[in-house]
């Protein structure tokens, strides 16, 4: 969860700005009354769409930008998102005639002359419009600043690209605040979800952190300018592609600066092959009669945040032969309560079926702490933005099919999403009721977040299960399944992941209802 960002009055001393457009101290103005904070935050809750736009975020060029310069029509570009600021106006602190200055335009460097320590994010997460990309008409060339770290003003932005890639790829800035015990970093990507790798070594304080877009890795190495503890979190917003990291400070005290970046060989390369890493095991603990939660962790201070829906290759040899197998790393509990005792944010957690015949099913399940596993690069296909304009999520998964839709429920229920999912259905088949995979937490999100639907069929139920019986079928499906229509056919997406027969008959069902494949995602096995 974000922490909460008082304003932080040293980070205007650190950054050694003025505070002020005008240079004066303070030159906040009288609001009107009913334009409170709270007052703000209630309209934000009160459903009037703040967007202007009807909750589908848009790619919005300069041009376009530039067309919404008017008080009464105000959008904004802070770090690469536009904002709908119209309604804001009254309730900012600093005035509409300031405010207005940064209207139509990018008014980054604006916000952060004046305010850095402002929180646009969550203040302004109810007027998102959509990212700022580059006019169709331009040449398309970012900045290109390759192998160089600018820092300026107590902060440090790293800018880097490639001639022959996608410009939403080549961008990467960054900016950090603080509070007497932690610092944030913030990564501006304008990916869907950046994979990210954190790396802390030598006396807690050289951090490199990786950002890797699409073939791109940006690279950013510093030496802090003093020690923070291990793990730290990371936070991925999948609307805005903004990472942020959170460090607790070794002893409490503010900082100057953030540090100094560390000149690297190649600090923008292309991701090619990348060795396996060993990773230790952490713990193993029972999901049911066959199947276990395995946490593993770096041996180092390393930690990764894997896309949604992204898989790891898994290395082992195994009487002598070398074994790969794919597993989708999944969050370690719907809801924290459940979090085995061992967990920690840098835990990377597999949830493995035992099958009779699977020689790395059977090596991972019986794997003790301390023992050792290779693990390689996630990759993936699903990209979160096919679902942009989706209201209704439908989830059908089979068995041990579980695992990479516990992280897109996760996403998809998650607050601070703009654009949220107004339903989440999971048809979830096993074959008995003790095969069921966290029937607890699937069960119990279903009472806390309304939400959230959960249908448990069996396909082999014995006498006393009172719930659906058999193979997926087209009445089951329509069930959960809206039917198809051309005016609708954004709202509902549907993602399937399970055994061969069960991946075939739900796309067969799909087609039957008229799903186009676009509309629709299968995970492979
Ligand atoms: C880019 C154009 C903007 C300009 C020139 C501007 C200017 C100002 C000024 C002069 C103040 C008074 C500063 C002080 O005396 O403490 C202020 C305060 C403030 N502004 Fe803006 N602003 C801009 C955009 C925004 C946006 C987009 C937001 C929305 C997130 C925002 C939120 C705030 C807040 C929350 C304060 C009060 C800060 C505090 O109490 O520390 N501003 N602004």
């Amino acid at each position: 969860m974000k922490e909460s960002l008082t304003p932080v009055r040293m980070a205007l001393t650190a950054s050694g700005g003025s505070g002020s457009a005008t240079g004066n101290l303070r030159n906040k103005v009288a609001l009107k009354p009913g334009h409170s904070l709270m007052d703000w935050v209630r309209l934000g809750h009160s459903g009037v769409d703040l967007t202007g736009v009807g909750g589908v975020l848009l790619d919005v060029t300069p041009e376009q930008l530039a067309a919404h310069s008017k008080k009464n029509d105000a959008w904004i570009a802070i770090r690469g998102r536009v904002y709908n600021v119209t309604h804001y106006m009254d309730f900012h602190p600093g005035g509409d005639a300031e405010l207005m200055r940064g209207i139509g335009k990018d008014g980054t460097s604006l916000f952060t002359q004046v305010h850095p320590w402002v929180n646009f994010e969550s203040l302004l997460q109810k007027c998102l419009v959509g990212r700022l990309v580059q006019s169709n008409r331009s040449t398309g060339a970012l900045p290109v600043l390759n192998k160089k770290t600018t820092t300026f003003i107590g902060k440090l932005f790293t800018k880097r690209g490639a001639d022959q890639c996608d410009p939403q790829e080549k961008s990467v800035s960054m900016d950090w605040y603080q509070q007497l015990g932690t610092v944030t970093l913030q990564f501006f990507t304008l990916g869907d979800f950046p994979q990210t790798r954190v790396m802390l070594f030598t006396s807690h304080k050289d951090l490199t952190v990786h950002i890797k877009l699409g073939s791109l890795l940006h690279v950013t190495h510093l030496l802090l300018e003093d020690s923070v503890k291990w793990p730290c979190k990371v936070r991925t917003n999948c609307d805005t592609g903004m990472v942020e990291i959170y460090f607790t400070k070794a002893t409490p005290h503010m900082w100057h600066k953030l540090g100094s970046p560390v000149e690297d060989d190649g600090q923008k390369r292309d991701v090619g092959q990348e060795p396996y890493d060993p990773m230790e095991v952490v713990s193993v603990s029972s999901v049911t009669h066959n199947t276990k939660l395995i946490l593993l962790r770096h041996k180092h201070r390393i930690m990764d945040t894997i896309p949604i829906g992204y898989s790891v290759p898994v290395l082992a040899t195994i009487d002598g032969a070398e074994v790969i197998r794919s597993y989708t790393p999944m969050a370690a509990a719907l809801d924290e309560q459940f979090l085995p005792p061992d967990w920690s944010e840098d835990c990377l957690c597999l949830m493995v079926k035992q099958c009779s015949n699977g020689l790395m099913s059977r090596y991972l399940c019986d794997l003790k702490p301390e023992d050792v596993v290779n693990v390689g690069p996630a990759v993936g296909l699903l990209q979160l933005s096919v679902m942009d304009a989706t209201t209704r999520l439908c989830l059908l998964a089979a068995g041990s099919g579980l695992t990479p839709m516990v992280n897109l429920i996760l996403w998809a229920l998650s607050t601070g999403k703009k654009k949220r999912f107004q339903k989440v259905s999971l048809l979830f088949f096993n074959l008995t009721s003790r095969d069921i995979l966290w029937q607890d937490q699937l069960d119990r999100l279903a009472t806390t977040d309304t939400r959230f639907c959960v249908t448990h069929v069996l396909t082999a139920a014995d006498s006393e299960w009172s719930g659906q019986t058999g193979l997926l079928n087209l009445d089951m499906l329509q069930a959960v399944v809206p039917s198809f229509t051309e005016q609708k056919k954004h709202d509902t997406f549907v993602c399937i992941c399970g055994p061969d027969q069960f991946r075939e008959s739900s796309v067969r069902f799909l087609g039957e209802m008229g799903y186009p494949e676009e509309f629709y995602f299968v995970f492979q096995g």
